[in-house]
């Protein structure tokens, strides 16, 4: 038996430093071959990630694991919209036959958002619409071929660089050019937006072909789901269950070691034993974390777990002397405990009440009490499993376990999850400000911590006084 610590149970010492927050670098590893500028994974939950938070995530530097109450095609179909996302190419863009009325074609540019739609008879590029060439047309029966440009089309083939591609868009003051292949197919469409977006986010997460990352959960037994991921080249599988020290985890993790090439990361874990085991089956990295989340039943329902600062402790003491990353999953409730986790050893951290309230998550807000809220809930809530069980309906016979280890909750409304992001990277650089270290590598080496009591808590958080105004970092039961 050991004393358990939480994160509230402990504080990092500050130590001498020479050195101010922003001269800080925050990047870390999720595993040994994908660098993240930022520590920061959003939760495999289905009121968490799906591609707009993914997509949201690897622009500033993060990653977001796709969730998996999906069915293996809903689920590649988020991983496809983050890897087709703002790549300088836009792959099989949306094209029209040259009999589509214009009314359908405005109706297109209005729901997706888009203006240039090519023109294409059985995909040999014939034309370009764009909304020049609608806008003052009155009679919205005529067809696409009665209005668009069809000579002097701007094409080029997709070997074309970033540079090469912004003259010639200067050079014509055009818009968009059009990528076509050998044979005159349209293959896809380069745009002003596409590149002047690059340029906005120069830290975000992308692989060696300038595509954004995004990682996807799988379960135990999921061989069909992984497959289908891994051939739609997701960045990095998660094998996802309640008890990552288990003999389906580590057959599962054998057997997707041996038929795809992605790295895996698997969880959850508490103990050191567990991390060794997984590392002998061939992990990658490793996600801490039993009952610590802000929707966790399970230490009450089943009496299991390690308090979360204690658990990423146990885990990194097991992978001393290997090169096996750690995430730090559930239970960060302020940019504090990031830097604890960090400092405890973790590479990375997973969040998910943190970010379930911002518009990038799934789900509409709501309105309670003259407030505004999203809803978020466990994966193993009653509803959230019933739901994962239908899309998974003989796929994943493990699926339908009745007794739930979670609940449904709703957390408050936040906005754009930037300003939630650019609020934890403060937090976190603020700590390595004050405790002397550049960057997360120096952290883990040189961290300290003090043990805190429950009154030394208290004191750390306002206290003594009524909270007129929130700041966007602090948030406490009492001014919900
Ligand atoms: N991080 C955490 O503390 C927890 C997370 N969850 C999340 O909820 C979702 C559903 O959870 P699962 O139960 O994994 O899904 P599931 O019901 O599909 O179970 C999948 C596998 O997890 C293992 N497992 C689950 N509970 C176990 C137990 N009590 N004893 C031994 N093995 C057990 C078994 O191998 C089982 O076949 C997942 O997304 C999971 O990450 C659920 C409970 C705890
Ligand atoms: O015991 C659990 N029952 C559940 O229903 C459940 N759903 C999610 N998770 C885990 O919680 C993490 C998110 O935690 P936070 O909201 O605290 O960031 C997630 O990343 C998961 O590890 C669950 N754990
Ligand atoms: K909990």
């Amino acid at each position: 038996m050991y004393d358990g610590l939480s994160f509230d149970d402990v504080l990092l010492l500050p130590q001498y430093s020479e050195i101010v927050p922003k001269e800080t670098n925050i990047e870390s590893y999720i595993t040994n071959s994908i660098k993240l500028r930022v520590p920061l994974i959003s939760a495999a939950m289905d009121t968490v990630t799906e591609s707009d938070m993914a997509i949201a995530m690897a622009k500033m530097g993060g990653i977001g694991c796709i969730h998996k109450n999906l069915s293996i095609n809903e689920q590649v179909q988020e991983v496809k919209k983050v890897k087709n996302y703002e790549n300088a190419i836009v792959r099989n863009p949306v094209t029209v036959s040259p009999e589509t009325p214009v009314q359908k074609i405005m109706e297109i540019q209005k729901s997706l958002n888009i203006s240039g739609i090519p023109v294409t008879n059985n995909g040999k590029l014939v034309g370009i619409i764009t909304n020049r060439d609608v806008r003052f047309v009155e009679n919205l029966n005529i067809s696409a071929q009665d209005v668009m440009t069809k000579h002097n089309l701007i094409t080029v083939n997709d070997k074309i660089s970033l540079s090469e591609a912004k003259s010639l868009l200067h050079k014509y003051r055009i818009e968009r050019l059009i990528v076509t292949d050998d044979n005159d197919q349209c293959i896809g469409l380069i745009t002003v937006k596409d590149i002047l977006n690059i340029n906005k986010y120069p830290y975000s997460s992308k692989d060696d072909n300038s595509r954004l990352r995004v990682a996807a959960a799988i379960g135990v037994d999921d061989l069909d789901r992984a497959l289908e991921l891994s051939r739609a080249e997701t960045d990095l599988l998660i094998l996802d269950t309640a008890h990552g020290h288990s003999k389906l985890a580590i057959d599962s993790l054998k057997l997707l070691k041996s038929r795809i090439p992605q790295e895996i990361v698997v969880g959850n874990i508490v103990t050191a034993q567990a991390a060794k085991d997984l590392i002998q089956a061939g992990a990658d990295a490793l996600k801490v974390g039993i009952g610590p989340g802000s929707i966790c039943t399970t230490r009450v329902i089943a009496g299991i777990g390690v308090p979360q600062f204690s658990a990423i402790m146990n885990v990194t003491k097991a992978c001393i002397d290997t090169d096996i990353k750690i995430i730090a999953d559930g239970g960060i409730k302020h940019s504090g405990d990031i830097a604890k986790a960090l400092a405890a050893g973790a590479h990375t951290v997973m969040l998910g009440s943190l970010f379930a309230g911002t518009d990038e998550a799934p789900g509409e807000i709501i309105v309670y009490n003259n407030r505004t809220y999203k809803n978020y809930r466990g994966m193993g809530s009653l509803s959230a499993m019933r739901q994962g069980s239908s899309s998974r309906y003989f796929q994943n016979k493990n699926a339908s376990k009745l007794v739930a280890e979670g609940v449904e909750a709703r957390v408050p409304y936040k906005g754009t999850v930037n300003n939630v992001v650019e609020q934890l990277k403060g937090g976190i650089k603020a700590s390595l400000g004050y405790t002397g270290n550049h960057n997360i590598q120096e952290l883990h080496k040189s961290a300290k911590f003090t043990k805190i009591t429950l009154s030394s808590a208290k004191e750390s958080h306002p206290h003594s006084v009524m909270i007129s105004s929130a700041p966007p970092n602090y948030f406490s039961e009492e001014i919900q």
